[in-house]
């Protein structure tokens, strides 16, 4: 093993999952829908009429899995709670059989050594707010405020890294203006709209943790760089308005307190103008920016494209099974891009990994993934080379734990460095798993 490569002591290693994409059992214990229970039920949404129905199955199979997390050496799990389970109208009453699950699960990470760290969002919006408007219904920042409480009070002894929100930018983008992710709208009126009161409630979920809460809570964005197809000014100018877009649309008004001048021109008449005291609640102090990795565009400008006039530009590279190019200079580029323009907040990756095609399982106990091993490398080397360079990245969550149900994707694309075996839930470690344990059994020495 060589020094190279060590990281920071504490360096926090570990893996992230979502509740729909593993749980299963979306309606036991009295728990409510959410809108991906519903969406998945849309004809022609979801590759093969896949659903969350069973997924892996880790509602009953929890403990399994964080045996399967402890005998790999993980420190840490990032996992997120369906709101629908807690509160199962979105808000009001209470139900405490969703509260009972999370409680086991958290007290079975600590009695095996592993931090929970719990994401409050992760796009399954309960129905029944669905219904009274969901992300486009003002009050909805009072509705998660509500939620994050009822959380607080139960796991803030227990859980000491919060995050509100999961990727914003996707709720948004896929589930108001292209209609690919729940609730399915193509509106690029309420795009903006949605974005807002996304903020809006991290901001009043942030606001109610300071007054509850005494440890550490962030907002997990997904990043992407933009680099120019050219050095023309018109793809230049493309860049900026995908930079602005995707990159700086949720972390400006948090850290800045304001959106980027350029979505004014993206989105025309389609752009409100939202009062001051919106951004006050909205640029509430965090303790952590969340980021999360996968991959880079080069972009050009294209008239034609709807609503950037920006188009990615395919290169001679490696890509994934979901089209991503694999560019692990792309996430040292935007550690630095982080600590320049925010003034180096405590960054932990909270998701980072790939699909690629897995081979049936193999005899024995490991599942041989040479390009998802050399992804991995890749990218812990280039956030070493990030820490290096000052960038105060604090921990990594391998994106996946197991394989999931990848959204609209089903269960087509496989992100787990564990493999699951979807008809009998077998779990078997690939060999990205076997080395992601000798990295953190390593401090990175591994590497
Ligand atoms: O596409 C891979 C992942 N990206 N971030 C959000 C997760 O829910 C996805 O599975």
């Amino acid at each position: 093993m060589s020094q190279a490569f060590e990281f920071p002591q504490g360096f926090l290693w570990g893996s992230a999952t979502s509740a729909y994409q593993i749980e299963g059992s979306p309606l036991v214990d009295g728990a409510g829908p959410s809108i991906w229970h519903r969406f998945v039920r849309t004809p022609g949404m979801v590759h093969d009429g896949d659903t969350g129905d069973v997924a892996c199955d880790h509602y009953r199979r929890y403990k399994d899995d964080v045996r399967l997390m402890r005998e790999l050496g993980l420190k840490a799990y990032r996992f997120s709670v369906a709101w629908a389970r807690i509160l199962p109208e979105g808000k009001g009453r209470v139900n405490p059989g969703g509260l009972d699950f999370y409680d086991r699960l958290v007290d079975t990470l600590l009695e095996n050594g592993i931090e929970p760290l719990l994401t409050l969002y992760h796009w399954d919006l309960p129905a029944a707010l669905d219904d009274r408007g969901g992300w486009l219904n003002p009050d909805i920042a009072h509705w998660f405020a509500e939620y994050a409480s009822v959380m607080y009070r139960r796991f803030d002894g227990r859980v000491k890294k919060w995050a509100t929100l999961n990727e914003p930018w996707v709720v948004t983008d896929g589930g108001y203006l292209h209609g690919a992710l729940a609730p399915g709208h193509r509106n690029r009126f309420e795009a903006p709209i949605a974005t807002h009161h996304l903020l809006r409630a991290h901001g009043a979920a942030v606001q109610a943790y300071r007054a509850e809460g005494k440890h550490a809570i962030g907002l997990v964005v997904n990043l992407e760089p933009k680099y120019a197809a050219s050095d023309s000014a018109e793809d230049r100018a493309a860049v900026r308005r995908a930079d602005a877009y995707m990159n700086r649309q949720y972390l400006d008004p948090v850290f800045f307190g304001r959106y980027p001048d350029e979505l004014e021109e993206i989105f025309g008449e389609a752009w409100p103008q939202w009062p001051a005291e919106d951004f006050e609640l909205i640029r509430q102090p965090i303790d952590y920016v969340g980021f999360n990795y996968y991959t880079r565009s080069v972009t050009r400008h294209d008239e034609q494209a709807w609503p950037l006039k920006a188009a990615p530009v395919k290169q001679h590279a490696t890509y994934t099974e979901t089209g991503w190019e694999v560019f692990p200079q792309g996430l040292t580029d935007t550690l630095v891009w982080l600590r320049d323009r925010y003034g180096n907040p405590p960054v932990y990756i909270t998701e980072n990994g790939s699909a690629f095609y897995d081979p049936p399982v193999a005899d024995g106990d490991t599942l041989d993934d040479p390009l998802r091993v050399d992804y991995l490398r890749k990218h812990l080397r280039a956030i070493h080379a990030a820490i290096c360079m000052g960038c105060d990245v604090r921990g990594y969550m391998a994106w996946s734990l197991l394989d999931n149900l990848e959204w609209s994707l089903g269960f087509s694309k496989r992100f787990g460095i564990v493999h699951v075996d979807f008809q009998t839930q077998k779990r078997t470690p690939k060999r990205s798993a076997r080395l992601y344990s000798r990295i953190v059994g390593s401090n990175g020495r591994a590497l």
